[in-house]
């Protein structure tokens, strides 16, 4: 039989699949749907210091020809605290063997140096997924976008978090970024994993008819996902592959519509694949339409283990 599953910052996912950070997560109710989903794990939504209804509807849409969508929900959540009540009653030995990520987007160092001390005094078996990429909070310029302050962060949050955690990276489109960023990850040995991409940010989706924008927040400006951000999602994980220190891990995601993109980012480095867009258009059940189309895939190509290929893209 095909073996699905991969090990995160020290705890094993069944198999390497779980929702993207933001999509069906905000709510205790949809996050059961995501245990009871055969999801190998799951992430709640990006937390704030205080609840949030995040920014006004419509904030978002599907891209016609299910290309991909567009999103600008500006982080609305219910507050850190609800989430780490979620984790301490989350059942870390449930059946089906999944752990669980939580993930927090402070809106400033302060809000993030407070969150990362009440999880740690928790003291629980949830991995942290730092969020340094949210594109939609208006005035709120992406940690990730700005090499010193998000090194500054690390610099405050590592010590505190003071155990194997992972960030939440926006793309980059520049050689130079991967460098920088690649090499900020390597000075902090908690920094076990990063997760590529979050949506590219402040796109815009016009609709022909009503020649109006898609979404209302920010003059229509928002963070886009599904198919057509795969080849950057792609690089992305490729990119930090290659470059962070043995012991490091990329998370894949970005354009998974199908086991063809799992395959594809499983191929550039990717050891678990989170899934956005699909699970937004398609509901739970992708995790295991998906999970069966990776295994005839694997199986047509006589591996046994996500081992066999992870990281082994060819180059000309
Ligand atoms: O990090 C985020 N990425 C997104 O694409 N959207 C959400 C949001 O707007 O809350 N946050």
């Amino acid at each position: 039989a095909v073996d699905l599953s991969t090990t995160i910052a020290g705890v094993k996912l069944p198999n390497l699949l779980l929702n993207a950070s933001g999509v069906n997560c905000r709510f205790e109710n949809e996050l059961q749907q995501l245990v009871e989903s055969k999801s190998g794990s799951l992430i709640t939504k990006s937390a704030t210091l205080n609840s949030r209804e995040g920014n006004p509807e419509p904030r978002y849409a599907p891209l016609a020809g299910s290309i991909g969508s567009i999103n600008s929900m500006g982080l609305p959540n219910q507050g850190y605290e609800y989430y780490l009540n979620y984790a301490k009653n989350f059942d870390y030995n449930n059946t089906a063997g999944k752990p669980l990520f939580i993930s927090l987007a402070g809106l400033s160092l302060a809000e993030n140096k407070t969150m990362c001390e009440a999880f740690r005094d928790a003291n629980l078996p949830c991995v942290l997924e730092v969020n340094f990429s949210c594109p939609n909070v208006p005035g709120k310029p992406q940690v990730g976008y700005d090499m010193e302050a998000m090194e500054q962060a690390l610099q405050v949050l590592d010590p505190i978090i003071g155990r194997p955690f992972g960030i939440k990276l926006p793309p980059y489109f520049d050689i130079a970024h991967f460098d920088q960023a690649a090499a900020i990850f390597n000075k902090f040995d908690n920094v076990v994993f990063v997760t590529c991409i979050n949506s590219v940010g402040n796109g815009l989706a016009i609709d022909l008819d009503s020649e109006t924008a898609l979404i209302k927040p920010k003059d229509g400006f928002g963070g886009l996902g599904g198919l057509l951000v795969l080849p950057t999602a792609l690089a992305n994980v490729n990119a930090f592959y290659r470059r962070l220190k043995p012991g490091k891990q990329v998370i894949g995601c970005g354009g998974v519509t199908s086991g063809k993109e799992v395959f594809l980012h499983i191929l550039a480095g990717a050891s678990a694949v989170e899934i956005g867009t699909q699970l937004m258009e398609e509901g739970t059940g992708v995790f295991e339409r998906v999970q069966k189309e990776l295994v005839e895939l694997m199986t047509a190509k006589g591996y046994k283990s996500v081992e066999e290929f992870r990281g082994k893209v060819k180059t000309l």
